[in-house]
């Protein structure tokens, strides 16, 4: 890969590791440093798009496991990605950079709603795009989301930023002695179930061709380096498993 390869990136940031050090809600330290990068990666000349998970604050999984309806749970999730989007909005535009937010859900006193030839517009002007609330559907995850709306805007690098490395042969968190993998093709990741991002998203990549990074959210300067073509993290791209 050679500087300055991708031109229009999504990149997902997990809605969980925005905790940092906080003990609810948003760190807002690391919200701000993640905002000076994407700000970096706009000023070399990327296009930036943006979905957020809602992890840090609720998972309808979660909620239905405490006994709540597992539509209203989504909804309360998809929700959450709305908060984080506002707050990640609010921080680029401190950091200079003009965003949107574009809601799957009407929100329509809070963000645009989502359009796809507007988030284009968007993007061709400079400006950072964040799509919040999902699929707009219960029963999907913002991993999902961020595969439609990559594909959708055609963009040419997905980024997934999360609490790991990148991918391994099995979970880190709950197995120290997983082997790293520096690249992978879709098939392995499905084939051999590496859990690090949902199914749908995975097809999705693979059947739109858009090659995805796995990357730590916490590496200071992960993303810019991502955006540059440098290899890190892990790569997953086609190719016979
Ligand atoms: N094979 C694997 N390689 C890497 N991470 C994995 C793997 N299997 C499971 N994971 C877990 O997946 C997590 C990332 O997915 P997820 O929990 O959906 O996070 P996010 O909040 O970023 O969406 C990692 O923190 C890691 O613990
Ligand atoms: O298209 C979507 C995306 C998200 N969610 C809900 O929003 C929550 C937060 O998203 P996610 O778990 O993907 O966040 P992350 O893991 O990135 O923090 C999910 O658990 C779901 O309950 C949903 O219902 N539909």
């Amino acid at each position: 890969m050679t500087q300055g390869t991708y031109k229009r990136i999504l990149l997902k940031l997990s809605g969980e590791a925005l905790l940092g050090q906080a003990e609810s809600g948003i760190d807002a330290g690391l919200l701000a440093r993640l905002a000076a990068e994407v700000a970096d990666c706009v000023t070399g000349g990327a296009q930036v798009g943006l979905v957020i998970g809602g992890g840090n604050l609720f998972r309808g999984a979660g909620l239905a496991a405490g006994g709540m309806d597992r539509v209203t749970g989504d909804q309360m999730g998809m929700l959450a990605t709305v908060m984080n989007a506002l707050a990640m909005q609010d921080a680029l535009e401190r950091a200079g950079v003009p965003a949107r937010v574009m809601s799957a859900l009407r929100i329509d006193q809070v963000c645009e709603g989502f359009s796809r030839r507007r988030a284009v517009e968007h993007l061709r002007r400079g400006r950072v795009v964040l799509f919040a609330a999902g699929t707009g559907n219960p029963f999907f995850t913002t991993d999902s989301a961020a595969s439609l709306r990559a594909a959708e805007i055609g963009a040419d690098l997905l980024v997934k930023a999360t609490k790991v490395d990148g991918i391994y042969s099995d979970d880190p968190m709950r197995n120290p002695q997983a082997r790293f993998y520096k690249r992978v093709t879709y098939e392995r990741v499905l084939q051999e179930r590496l859990g690090v991002m949902d199914t749908t998203a995975i097809v999705l990549c693979r059947d739109h061709g858009i090659p995805l990074r796995v990357m730590n959210i916490y590496t200071p300067g992960a993303l810019v380096r991502a955006v540059a073509g440098d290899d890190i993290g892990s790569l997953v791209e086609p190719g016979p498993s």
